[in-house]
């Protein structure tokens, strides 16, 4: 193995990032060093590439990006006695202290001293990275590495979909955004229908039939609550999720979800929004979650449950790969530009 790697480096605090050779590093006590097989881009990955509000306020450079990942163990740190070289794993990417209130509850996903990698430390866009191993999740042998890197963005899904039962049940998911198509996937998966997705995006909402949506909605021509009440005939939906971020879509989403039906809510919304909480949520006697990270480890027995049972449909939902990162910039701005679901490099070329 070489003693340097290509990355993807935030670099400087501005806009963009750049591939830099940098060395491959050393595990420490506690931490393994991965052979990246597979990693994807996630919308927060990009909102450090805009170098947006939060990243200013978050990230410091230099530093490797990226976090979604799939690789093989190929050195174990001191203490690790829980993985082995060969072993092939992907990452959950929050670092939960085990200590606080939440977590003493067993909420990891809401530990209040998280620390996520990619973000707070060096992540995952190279050849080779450090995992701590109690973030190791071991897949299968035979599971395709770009569904591996995949498990930690579909878990954000599978605690959106699964928040309440679904099967049988009338849906309404806005917003097709990576994370959206993911959702849809794991709503068909679960047996939800009809489901109906609202999206602006041609492109989207084409990727949203391939993925299984029965219905999409341009929330932009026609009004996304008629439409679901006619579909519903009158009823509206009985699951509302939320995966797009817009506060408009929260109104609309709410306002089509029938009496006593469930919302739960992904999408993080730009600045706080208004809603009549009166006869939108009160009256109606609605359901609602906040959703956030995933439940370690329950989600990630039920991600890999789905992918391995062969009912998630997530091949239409990768459209772009990449051998190598050379071409990470184009990869950026088609992300950027809503014309991807799913980018996925796979670092080496061999
Ligand atoms: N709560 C959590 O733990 C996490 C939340 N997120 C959030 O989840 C959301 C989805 O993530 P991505 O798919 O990566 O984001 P994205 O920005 O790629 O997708 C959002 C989609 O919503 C669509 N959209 C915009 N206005 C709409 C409207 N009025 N009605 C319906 N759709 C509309 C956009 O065209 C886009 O396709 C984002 O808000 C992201 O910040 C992401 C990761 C974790
Ligand atoms: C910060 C992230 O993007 C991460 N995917 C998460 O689930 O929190
Ligand atoms: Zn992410
Ligand atoms: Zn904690």
């Amino acid at each position: 193995m070489a003693d340097k790697m290509p990355a993807i480096m935030k670099t400087k605090p501005a806009y963009g990032a750049e591939l830099v050779e940098v060395d491959v590093p050393k595990p420490g006590p506690g931490e393994v060093l991965i052979k990246v097989l597979a990693t994807s881009i996630c919308g927060t990955d990009l909102h450090i590439y805009e170098w947006n509000e939060w990243a200013q306020s978050r990230i410091k450079t230099p530093q490797i990006m990226g976090h979604e990942v799939a690789g093989e163990v190929i050195e174990v740190g001191p203490g690790v006695d829980t993985l082995e070289v060969g072993d092939y794993i992907s990452a959950e990417t929050h670092i939960v202290c085990g200590k606080c209130y939440a977590c003493r509850h067993n909420r990891y996903h809401v530990c209040q001293n998280t620390k996520i990698f990619g973000v707070d430390m060096d992540g995952v866009f190279a050849e080779y990275a450090i995992v701590p191993a109690q973030n190791a999740w071991k897949n299968p042998k035979d599971m395709p590495p770009e569904y591996a890197a995949l498990q930690e963005p579909l878990g954000n899904a599978v605690d959106t979909v699964l928040a309440g039962p679904i099967a049988g049940m009338s849906t309404l998911i806005t917003g097709a955004g990576p994370l959206g198509l993911l959702g849809i996937a794991v709503a068909k998966a679960s047996g939800a229908y009809p489901v109906i997705v609202s999206e602006p995006s041609e492109f989207r909402r084409e990727l949203a039939k391939k993925v299984g949506a029965d219905y999409v909605i341009n929330p932009f021509e026609e009004d996304p609550v008629k439409a679901v009440m006619d579909i519903t005939d009158g009823a509206g939906v009985e699951v509302f999720l939320e995966f797009s971020g817009a506060p408009k879509a929260l109104e609309q989403g709410l306002a089509a979800t029938t009496p006593g039906g469930r919302v739960s809510l992904l999408g993080l919304f730009p600045r706080d929004v208004t809603v009549d909480f009166n006869n939108l949520i009160i009256f109606k006697a609605l359901e609602i979650h906040g959703i956030t990270g995933r439940h370690l480890w329950e989600t990630w027995y039920t991600v890999s449950s789905l992918i391995q049972s062969g009912r998630l449909n997530l091949d239409p939902v990768i459209t772009h790969k990449y051998r190598g990162f050379e071409k990470f910039e184009e990869a950026f701005e088609l992300m950027r530009a809503g014309k991807t679901g799913k980018v996925v490099f796979f670092p080496h070329k061999g």
